[in-house]
């Protein structure tokens, strides 16, 4: 899926805009699954309608679930999902999405019959082994050839036992989040034990565990350790918040345009990792502040860099990459390692772009050192990696001539990215 270079548009005067986002795709793929796996009819309200969400829908769709447009929805483009008995034999397309490969998986070793999956080319490459080793451990079957990678079928009995595993998930926090979303449908539940260095993304891993709680699953937690008890999971409306990790190059706008940008319907408390944009953006200058129109952040002119370890937050490191190399002192990205696991290696993609447009970033072991330098323009490539679209037109609003390639990768969960920029940039 590729298409032509997109001229990243400079902003000539300060941003000044209010920019609703869609819904979060994290939730929305976790609604979906759960959604299918209860009792009986629920509905999705504003999702996120992405590549990541319709092939997590398709996929549940393969396996007998229906999926179809809410007509009572209020054009909110909802979803309505209708539990069926999941059956086999069925091929299921990944795509890239991180949370279609890691959790439709254990839905599909509930199926009866044979599910082949598989995805991208860089799919293949992006850590799977643990969760096909926890479920052959919690009594699925799954031949993978021996890659311990995609491709893999998972041949379905109807049921799986379910139980005590251990599981090594530092390469991904969904690797833990898949197995407890099937979980209360596994004859026995499931404990699942981390063991291994620090799972990225506990704020992604509250959102699986609120919202098993939301569907009225019993789950108890300790420290790397998840329970969740058999039983059933209830049928409900899934209201979806708008995306807050995509906030982050919009709200980023404001710091680098000395501008003013509100996200309306910012919620009040939420499992979002994006809801960390707040602290991360005022440690970097912003002015940052809630009201009823929603979350607002005013960049001061200039702004300065960043120190932080975003270990929890990693999905919001190529847009605070960007901004770093713009802002006025130079910035330590930490604790993120695991993103060389991610859609690309991101910290090899974003020091080979951003270093190709002139600037100073080079990887530390777990991280990123980006010292600010004048940039000019050039092609920035974007590795079939959404938030190095994103990253691009941060850096394109203070550079001239920054042309992002394969601009429709920002599909995978924000279609409309370049037309929701345009309007932010918009004369009011
Ligand atoms: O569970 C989820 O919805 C996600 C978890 C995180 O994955 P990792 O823990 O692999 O970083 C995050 O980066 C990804 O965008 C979405
Ligand atoms: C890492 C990401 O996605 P995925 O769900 O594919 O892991 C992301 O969106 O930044």
């Amino acid at each position: 899926m590729s298409s032509p270079h997109w001229p990243a548009p400079v902003a000539h005067v300060p941003v000044d805009a209010t920019v609703p986002l869609p819904g979060s795709k994290s939730m929305t793929n976790r609604a979906l699954v759960l959604a299918a796996l209860a009792e009986g009819p629920s509905r999705v309200t504003r999702p996120l309608r992405s590549r990541d969400t319709e092939l997590m829908a398709g996929a549940l769709r393969a396996l007998g679930a229906g999926i179809e447009a809410d007509e009572a929805g209020g054009g909110h483009d909802g979803w309505r999902v209708l539990p069926a008995d999941l059956t086999g034999p069925a091929r299921v397309d990944v795509g890239l999405a991180g949370t279609v490969m890691r959790f439709l998986p254990p839905v599909a070793a509930l199926a009866s019959g044979k599910v082949a999956v598989d995805g991208d080319p860089r799919a293949r490459e992006r850590p799977m082994g643990p969760i096909i080793t926890a479920l052959r451990a919690l009594g699925a079957d799954v031949d993978d050839g021996g890659r311990g990678a995609l491709p893999f079928t998972v041949r379905g009995t109807g049921a799986v036992r379910g139980g005590p595993v251990t599981i090594d998930a530092s390469g991904s926090s969904q690797l833990v989040s898949g197995l407890l979303l099937a979980a209360p449908r596994f004859e026995k539940g499931v404990e699942v034990r981390h063991e291994g260095p620090p799972v990225p993304s506990a704020p992604h891993l509250a959102m699986t565990v609120r919202m098993l709680r939301d569907a009225g699953v019993a789950v108890e937690t300790g420290e790397d350790v998840w329970h969740v008890a058999p039983g059933p999971v209830r049928a409900r409306e899934w209201p979806i918040e708008p995306d807050l990790s995509n906030a982050a190059q919009f709200l980023g706008a404001a710091l680098v345009t000395g501008g003013r940008v509100t996200v309306p319907g910012w919620p009040e408390a939420t499992t979002q990792p994006g809801d960390a944009l707040r602290g991360l953006l005022a440690a970097m200058g912003a002015e940052v502040s809630r009201g009823p129109d929603g979350l607002t952040v005013r960049g001061p002119g200039g702004f300065c860099g960043l120190d932080a370890d975003l270990h929890e937050v990693g999905e919001l490191t190529p847009v605070l990459a960007a901004l770093a190399a713009l802002a006025d002192s130079p910035s330590r990205l930490t604790g993120i390692a695991h993103l060389r696991g991610h859609e690309t290696d991101r910290l090899a993609a974003l020091v080979t772009e951003i270093n190709a447009l002139g600037g100073d970033a080079r990887e530390l072991p777990d991280g990123l050192e980006i010292r600010p330098r004048p940039l000019h323009g050039g092609v920035f490539h974007t590795y079939d990696d959404h938030r190095m679209v994103m990253a691009a037109a941060v850096l394109g609003l203070a550079v001239p001539g920054v042309r992002v390639e394969n601009p429709a990768t920002v599909g995978k969960t924000l279609p409309d990215f370049t037309g929701l920029w345009a309007s932010m940039l918009a004369p009011a």
